[in-house]
């Protein structure tokens, strides 16, 4: 139909693709079974607010994603929204790594179009599956004017969220997905409620673009907790990692007995990026540690595993621990 937005729907895999025994089984099922063609099928609500048309992208759970496939659907998303013919483009994905494919194509797609990564919790086959409305809100937010210019989003359990900003917080239940800095806004019996809107540099402010990265450099995350060993750090610095997070404690803070450790994989030329394990706040430059002296970038208010994310794409620039320690600030 004409005045409809065209929408192409790539599919991944997931839980959004799942199938399980019987309606009872919402956690006991298999992801990434259901072709997207059957996805669609089965939602012909569709048909009313776009044209859709998919693309079996990959079929895998989203644990098992890598960064060679990150880097082909990235460039994916990249073609399709240079075409006349797409206004916007929804990715179905599973929720386990979903906050890190977001926010990649958040730091690498050049568009102005809607880009739209959405998830379910429960398969399709369960009662109260939330795959379907999930689904409708993420290809209506994908053909909304009013998205355009507002990065990559995500539409799950009825919210608005940025790719950058969301985490999976909260495993088995429906509302898993929150960002600390909060949703951009709601949808609404297919009516988008904006509230808020991204500060931070994406898609087309973007200085890194997909069409241009050939390959991700070997970023790798070692977690801080009481009783913590060497173990990790050191096998990962002789592991031929660019960059390694540290995942802290508190404000990103580093036991005294591995600083050491970590100046040692400096001096070999590793990029130590100071994340925090705690899942909100932020952690702050020379606070903990001085980082000045030892020359580690600090993460900003992003996990280990967005940490990680950026980390792979600024390396593709830059190796300079200051231009590293900018792009931190502005993404
Ligand atoms: N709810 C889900 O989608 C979880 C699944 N393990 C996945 O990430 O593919």
């Amino acid at each position: 139909q004409q005045a409809l937005p065209n929408v192409v729907i790539l599919a991944t895999g997931g839980t959004i693709a799942g199938a399980g025994a019987s309606a009872v089984n919402s956690a006991t099922y298999a992801a990434a079974k259901v072709g997207v063609e059957k996805l669609i099928a089965g939602l012909p609500e569709l048909s009313k607010v776009a044209n859709v048309r998919g693309e079996q992208v990959f079929q895998v759970a989203s644990e098992s994603l890598t960064n060679d496939n990150l880097m082909t659907l990235a460039k994916r998303v990249s073609a399709l929204s240079k075409q006349s013919d797409v206004d916007g483009i929804v990715i179905t994905h599973g929720t386990d790594t979903l906050e890190e494919t977001a926010y990649f194509l958040t730091l690498t797609v050049h568009t102005s179009k809607p880009i739209v990564v959405v998830g379910s919790m429960r398969p399709g086959t369960a009662l109260s599956a939330d795959g379907a409305l999930n689904l409708y809100n993420a290809v209506n937010v994908a053909g909304s004017k009013d998205a355009m210019g507002k990065g990559v989003l995500v539409t799950m359990n009825d919210n608005i969220d940025t790719g950058r900003d969301v985490s999976k917080n909260v495993n088995i239940k429906t509302n898993a997905f929150s960002s600390q800095w909060g949703p951009l806004g709601m949808i609404v019996e297919g009516r988008n409620y904006w509230f808020r809107a991204p500060v931070k540099r994406h898609t087309m402010n973007s200085e890194f673009d997909i069409d241009s990265i050939t390959a991700l450099p070997p970023v790798e995350i070692a977690m801080g907790y009481e009783g913590v060993s060497s173990v990790a750090i050191d096998a990962i610095a002789k592991s031929g990692a660019k960059a390694l997070i540290h995942g802290g404690t508190g404000n990103g803070s580093v036991a005294d007995r591995i600083v050491p450790n970590l100046q040692k994989a400096r001096a070999d030329g590793v990029i130590v990026i100071r994340s925090a394990r705690v899942p909100d706040g932020f952690v702050i430059r020379n606070a903990e540690q001085p980082d000045d002296k030892y020359d580690w970038v600090v993460a900003h208010d992003l996990r280990p595993q967005k940490a990680r994310i950026l980390a792979m794409v600024a390396l593709t620039k830059t190796n300079n621990t200051k231009e590293l320690q900018r792009i931190f600030w502005e993404y």
